[in-house]
C-alpha cells in the first residue's frame, strides 16, 4: 500500500499517480472520471506586464464548445457508449459549473459559495478534480511567462467561487492578509456571461488601464496580487456569478498539489476497510476567509471559512471573557485576538462539553469537533 500514494511529495508525478490511483478505485466502483477537456488556442491577448500595473486579460481562454475535441474521441472509438455521447454534449464550463452546483459550500464572503480541491477530496469527489488539471497547468504556465517568472510557480489554492445576489468586495489587493502574503498572481477566469447569467459584478481595477473588467464566459484576468493592481467586484444584483479563481505562490512551501496529495493519501488510507470514520469530511483549506464589509475595506484581521461553516450551522464560540467571537466579527472588538484566547463553543445556551471545546480550539479539529457534537 506505501508505495501507491507517497504522502507529502511535491512533484507533479506523484500528483498524478495519486490521481490514476483515485481514478482506479473510481472505476472499480462504477464511477468515471470526467475527461480531460484540452484547451482552445488563445486569442486577443492584452499584455501589459511592463506597467506600472502588472495584468493581462486573454479572451476566450477556456472553450465554451469541447465538441470538436470529443467529436474526434467519438469517430476514433469502437464504443459509443452513453458516457461518451454524454461527454460530446458538455463542454468544460458546463462541467465545472455542474461540480460547483453538486459540491459547493459557504464562501469566503457573505453570499459567496465555493468548491475548493480539497473539499471536493474530503468529500469523497476526488475524481471530480481531473477537469482542473490541465486548466491549472495551462493557466500556471501563462502566468510564468507573462510575469517573466524565472523558477516555476505553485499554484496555492484553486476554486470555483460564485457570487450570488447581495456578495461583492471593496478595493482591496490579494495578498492584503498576514496570511495571504505568499500569493504573488492572481487569475480568475470567468465562467459565465454579465447582462445574460447575472446583473451586477462587474470587476474594476483602481488604478492603470483597463479600468474595468466585464466577466464574459471564457475570458480571464491575470494580475499581480499585491498594491500595484488593488480591485474591486461591484455588488451582484439579480443571478449568480461564476469563477474558477486560481493564486499563484513562488513559494514552494505553500504548493497545493502538496497538500492534495496528502489529502488523497489520508482519504485512501482512510477508506481500507471501509470504516464509517473514511466519510467524514476533513477540514478545509486553510487560506480561506470571510470578513464583513467594514473589515472589508479597513483591511482587517481574515474570517477563516471553517468557522463560518460553524456560524451556519446555528453554533456560537465564546472567549473565555463571554464574549462571542462572531458578534466581535461585526463589531469594533478585535477578532483575531479573541481568537488567541481558549474558546467555548454553543449551540443557543447549551455549551458543548469543555473536552471537545479543547479540540475546537486548534481550528484544524474544527470540521471534526462539529460532528463529534452534533
Ligand atoms: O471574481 C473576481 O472577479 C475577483 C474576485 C476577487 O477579487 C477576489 O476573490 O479576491
Ligand atoms: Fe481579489
Amino acid at each position: 500500500m506505501e508505495d501507491e500514494v507517497t504522502v507529502g511529495l511535491t512533484n507533479r508525478q506523484t500528483m498524478n499517480r495519486a490521481l490514476s490511483r483515485v481514478d482506479e478505485q473510481t472505476s472499480n466502483t462504477g464511477l468515471k472520471p470526467f475527461n480531460q477537456p484540452k484547451l482552445v488556442k488563445v486569442v486577443n491577448t492584452r499584455i501589459m506586464a511592463g506597467t506600472e500595473h502588472p495584468r493581462l486579460i486573454l479572451h476566450n481562454f477556456l472553450s465554451l464548445d469541447q465538441c470538436k475535441v470529443h467529436h474526434q474521441l467519438l469517430l476514433e472509438s469502437i464504443y459509443i457508449c452513453v458516457y461518451m455521447v454524454m461527454i460530446v454534449l458538455v463542454g468544460l464550463i458546463q462541467e465545472l459549473e455542474f461540480i460547483h452546483k453538486s459540491c459547493s459550500t459557504i464562501g469566503y464572503r457573505p453570499n459567496v459559495f465555493s468548491t475548493t480541491l480539497s473539499h471536493l477530496i474530503a468529500t469523497n469527489s476526488a475524481h471530480l478534480i481531473f477537469p482542473f488539471v490541465p486548466i491549472r497547468e495551462r493557466l500556471k504556465e501563462k502566468a510564468e511567462e507573462f510575469f517573466g517568472c524565472e523558477y516555476e510557480l505553485f499554484v496555492e489554492f484553486t476554486g470555483l467561487i460564485s457570487w450570488s445576489r447581495g456578495a461583492s468586495i471593496g478595493w482591496h489587493s490579494d495578498d492584503n492578509r498576514p496570511y495571504l502574503k505568499q500569493r504573488d498572481f492572481a487569475a480568475v477566469c470567468y465562467l459565465n456571461n454579465y447582462e445574460e447569467d447575472f446583473k451586477g459584478g462587474i470587476f474594476h481595477f483602481q488604478d492603470g488601464e483597463p479600468t474595468i473588467v466585464v466577466p464574459m464566459a471564457g475570458d480571464v484576468v491575470m494580475y499581480t496580487a499585491d498594491s500595484r493592481n488593488i480591485h474591486s467586484v461591484d455588488e451582484i444584483i439579480d443571478g449568480e456569478r461564476l469563477t474558477l479563481t486560481l493564486w499563484f505562490s513562488r513559494d514552494g512551501s505553500h504548493d497545493e498539489d502538496a497538500k492534495l496529495i496528502s489529502l488523497l493519501s489520508q482519504n485512501l488510507l482512510n477508506s481500507v476497510g471501509n470504516e464509517p470514520d473514511s466519510y467524514l469530511p476533513l477540514p478545509a483549506s486553510s487560506n480561506m476567509y470571510w470578513f464583513s464589509e467594514d473589515q472589508a475595506t479597513h483591511h482587517q484581521s481574515g474570517f477563516d471559512i471553517r468557522w463560518a461553516r460553524i456560524h451556519a450551522l446555528g453554533y456560537d464560540i465564546y472567549s473565555s471573557q463571554e464574549k462571542s467571537c462572531f458578534s466581535a466579527f461585526n463589531s469594533s472588538d478585535d477578532f483575531s485576538e479573541l481568537l488567541m484566547e481558549p474558546l467555548r463553543l454553543a449551540m443557543g445556551r447549551r455549551v458543548v462539553r469543555p473536552g471537545i471545546c479543547q479540540h475546537f480550539a486548534c481550528p484544524s479539529g474544527a470540521a471534526v469537533l462539529l460532528l463529534e457534537s452534533l
